[in-house]
């Protein structure tokens, strides 16, 4: 049996005592969001909040929950510099000097989908604080300079996908003894997959390279008769589109022209896993982990899939391949 912790332990020695202790605060906050899930209806934690977050989103009693148990685990530990989340205006600094590591991250995606019980998920992402930089420059960093992305999915298992650059694993939260489990190793995602996911409602108003290119899975262009799974929950479209290969899309709308998704705590640690497992990661035309960011609540367009389909998205909208 290995554990998620000595797994990365054992692959990355250089990242230092500090990150163990990162790790750490990872599980043992998705432990405790897990534990709130699962007696969410008992407990009364589901339904709105009745506050708003930064980006004018009302915010789920579940989101504070989650995003509480973030903080708290992540906050305390040695060699956290900052905390960077979906709920809050601004980062958290906790040890701006001697911390080594930032941690960004969505602590409940998907929140729309809590209170019917479906899959959510954390989505985390870390990078190293620069030793010549400002907190703030250490956070801006293209998605190439992670130094691991991952996420939980709260589904049927409790699941933990990560990748530092040397591959994708997927462990399973064992509840006999608390620990997060090694169960996929080595994951690659498929070369060409049966699904897309996408929320077709907005489909009229998307730039037309993403209308024809849809259009053309729906009528067999690339030699497979799809079909299509959207689940509202990214982590958990990302989740079936790794493991069973297709394409995910959330381009850009009349409502929301740059995008909806976040770069650096949704797209940003999902690119880098899909890229790992043999995927792509795209805005429709550009590396989403190539993007610099300007600000930490930046929203991107996100296209993530197998290479076949992705490929041919390239072609549709007028991206390099
Ligand atoms: O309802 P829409 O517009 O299809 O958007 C769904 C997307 O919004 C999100 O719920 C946003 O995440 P949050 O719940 O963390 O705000 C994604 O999980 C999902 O892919
Ligand atoms: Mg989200
Ligand atoms: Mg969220």
């Amino acid at each position: 049996m290995i554990t998620f912790e000595e797994h990365v332990v054992r692959q990355h020695p250089e990242l230092g005592a500090e990150f163990g202790w990162v790790l750490s605060g990872l599980t043992l906050a998705s432990k405790k969001i897990e534990a709130q899930i699962r007696s969410a209806g008992l407990s009364g934690v589901y339904g709105a909040q009745g506050s708003e977050n930064v980006q004018g989103e009302a915010q789920q009693k579940l989101d504070v929950v989650a995003n509480d148990a973030m903080m708290e685990s992540l906050g305390s530990r040695a060699g956290v510099a900052a905390l960077v989340s979906e709920e809050d205006e601004a980062p958290v600094a906790f040890d701006a000097d001697g911390g080594k590591y930032i941690v960004i991250f969505d602590p409940l995606d998907g929140s729309s989908n809590i209170d019917v019980n479906v899959n959510v998920g954390t989505i985390f992402s870390v990078h190293r604080r620069l030793a010549d930089g400002s907190l703030d420059a250490s956070i801006l960093q293209e998605g190439t300079k992670q130094v691991m992305g991952g996420y939980v999915v709260y589904g049927p298992s409790t699941v933990l996908v990560y990748t530092a650059g040397d591959g994708v694993y997927g462990f399973t939260l064992d509840a006999a003894s608390g620990a997060f489990v090694l169960t996929n190793e080595a994951m690659v995602m498929p070369e060409q997959g049966p699904y897309y996911s996408v929320n077709e409602a907005n489909a009229v108003t998307w730039p037309e390279g993403f209308q024809a290119y849809v259009e053309m899975l729906r009528t067999g262009g690339l030699g497979i008769a799809y079909s299509s799974r959207y689940i509202g929950s990214l982590v958990a479209d990302f989740h079936r589109t790794l493991l069973k290969g297709g394409v995910f899309l959330y381009p850009p709308t009349k409502k929301q022209p740059g995008g909806k998704l976040r770069l650096l705590y949704e797209a940003n640690p999902l690119a880098f896993i899909a890229e790992q497992a043999g995927g792509m990661a795209t805005t429709g035309t550009d590396r989403i982990l190539e993007i610099q960011p300007g600000k930490i609540h930046q929203r991107t367009p996100f296209c993530v899939g197998s290479k076949r389909e992705m490929e041919a998205l390239q072609a549709a909208v007028g991206g390099k391949a």
